[in-house]
Order: C-alpha cells, then structure tokens, then sequence
C-alpha cells in the first residue's frame, strides 16, 4: 500500500516564552508528521504545550526555533486551509447561527461565491440539526448545541485540515458521545485530516488514528500509538477488551508523564 502523504510536519521544533520567572521551556526539539487522511490526537499533562503545538500548525505563534511546514513550506501565518476549534467554543455571540456559519465564507480568503454560501449554509444547518435555530443568538442555544454550531462553522470553509483544541471539554458526557459520532460521520463524508488536544484517553482512542503522547514539560513525543481500528467506528468498539487494553496502556503513559511534571513542581517549590 502507498504511504499516505505528509502533509504537517513539526521538525525540530522549539518553544521558549518568556516569563516573568525567566526564560521557559516549553517544548523541546520536537519532530513528528501529520499525514493526508490522518487523524492524531495528542494527550499528556495539563500545561506541557499542546495548545501552543496547535497554535504553531495554526500559524498563530512560530517556534523559538525549528519549522513547522504545510507541503514543504514554513506556516507563517493563518489560513483558509486550516480550520481552528477552541476549547470555547469559537462562536461569536453576536452574530447569529446562521450568521456564524456564514462568516468564515464572507471572508475574502476563503473565496467562496456568494451563490454558493446560501447553500453551503443550509448544507451545514440542516447536517448539524439547527436549521430551527438559525435566527438564534448563541447564549441562548445549549452547549451542544453551541458545540455544533462551532463544528459547522470550522467545516463550512472546508478546511483540508482540522485543528481542535479540547473541543469536547465543556460537554455532558452524553452529549459530548454525540458529538464524537458526528464527527466521525462526517470526516468519513469529507475525508479530513485532523490534529485534536484532548485531555481524555478514551476520545483519543476512540477518534483518532494515531496518538502522540507528550511528555511533561520541556515536552517531547515520549510514545507513538497507532490505533488499529478500523473506521467507520461505532460506539459499541468502546465496549471492547482490545478498546480498554489500548486505553489502559496509553493512559498509564500519560500518568506517567502527570507524575514527572508533578514531581518536577515540587522540587522547582523546594528550592
Ligand atoms: N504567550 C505565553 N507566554 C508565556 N507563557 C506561555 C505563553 N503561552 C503558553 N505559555 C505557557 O506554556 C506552557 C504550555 O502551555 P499550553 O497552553 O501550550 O499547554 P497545554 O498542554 O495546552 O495545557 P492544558 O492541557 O492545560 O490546556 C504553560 O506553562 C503556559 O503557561
């Protein structure tokens, strides 16, 4: 079987910031691909720098040093092909429903015809269940109901790349099981290649196809998993021995890491 393509690629890469306690390493010579099609999830200690790896693909931050590419060439900046779900949300609240979906469109970056917006954004209304609540201003929607709003909006502009941060954080764990389905559903219609930051092994396991786990800070890949089950996934894979052994091994890994980061605190407290 031909290798996928890749697609991001991190090489090397650095980050310091500043701090008012000096200099602060946050990430450290870190080097890993992201592949057309693939799905990666990256778990690991509150605080080692997922936010600020996804900020870097988005081209919002740039590394102290090293280079973050998209087909070769250094990411400088934000752009249409890249898709960005924050951990709140991503919805402006004053514009509304279908006023939001319909941003991303107007913007003259993502060059979409007028004729076309309308229906892309009934496409996304109706697929995300708000088409009664397309004259509805987000503060009066549910979380769920907020969280599909963001998800329609980060697809409208049919980013090839998805780039999500803790986006299911907020939920009740009903609805958020809802949403990871939703999601599937629709990366398998529209073929997406995704980078998620979750603090929960199991929706890593669950969506993803590959999971980074990263180390505590200066953070490294300290583990490479290949998840090797096949999509379409169904809730019911959640159920299954082979599901929790990977779960149990890769959460290990990760407490591992909450465990170092822990210890690296309170010897930095004690002197
Ligand atoms: N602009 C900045 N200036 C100074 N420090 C920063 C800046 N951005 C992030 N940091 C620090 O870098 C570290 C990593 O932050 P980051 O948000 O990337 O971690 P994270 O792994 O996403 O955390 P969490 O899992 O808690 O969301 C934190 O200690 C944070 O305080």
């Amino acid at each position: 079987m031909q290798e996928a393509r890749e697609r991001i690629r991190f090489q090397n890469v650095s980050m310091q910031f500043p701090t008012a306690g000096g200099p602060l390493d946050v990430v450290s010579d870190m080097t890993f691909a992201i592949s057309q099609g693939e799905f990666v999830a990256l778990v690991g200690p509150s605080g080692c720098g997922k936010t600020t790896l996804m900020n870097m693909a988005a081209g919002f931050v740039r590394p102290t040093s090293g280079r973050v590419t998209l087909d070769g060439k250094e990411i400088t900046g934000p752009g249409p092909d890249r898709g960005v779900m924050f951990q709140e949300y991503g919805v402006f609240p004053w514009l509304t429903v279908e006023q939001n979906i319909a941003f991303g469109l107007e913007l003259k970056a993502s060059r979409v015809a007028a004729g076309e917006r309308a229906a892309i954004v009934e496409r996304y209304l109706k697929l995300m269940g708000l088409t009664d609540f397309r004259k509805a201003y987000p503060k009066t929607l549910s979380g769920g109901m907020r969280q599909r709003l963001a998800l329609a909006r980060a697809y409208a502009v049919h980013p090839e790349f998805v780039l999500m941060d803790e986006p299911f954080g907020a939920l009740d764990a009903q609805t958020r099981s809802a949403m990871h389905d939703l999601l599937l559903e629709i990366l398998h219609a529209e073929g997406k290649t995704v980078m998620l930051i979750t603090h929960s092994v199991e929706e890593a396991v669950y969506l993803a196809s590959k999971v980074l786990v990263i180390s505590a800070r200066p953070s490294r890949i300290r583990e490479v998993v290949d998840i090797p089950f096949p999509y379409p996934r169904e809730r019911a894979l959640q159920e299954t021995p082979e599901f929790n052994a990977l779960r149990a091994r890769i959460h290990g890994s990760v407490m591992r890491e909450y465990a170092a980061q822990e210890a690296q605190a309170r010897s930095k407290a004690q002197g």
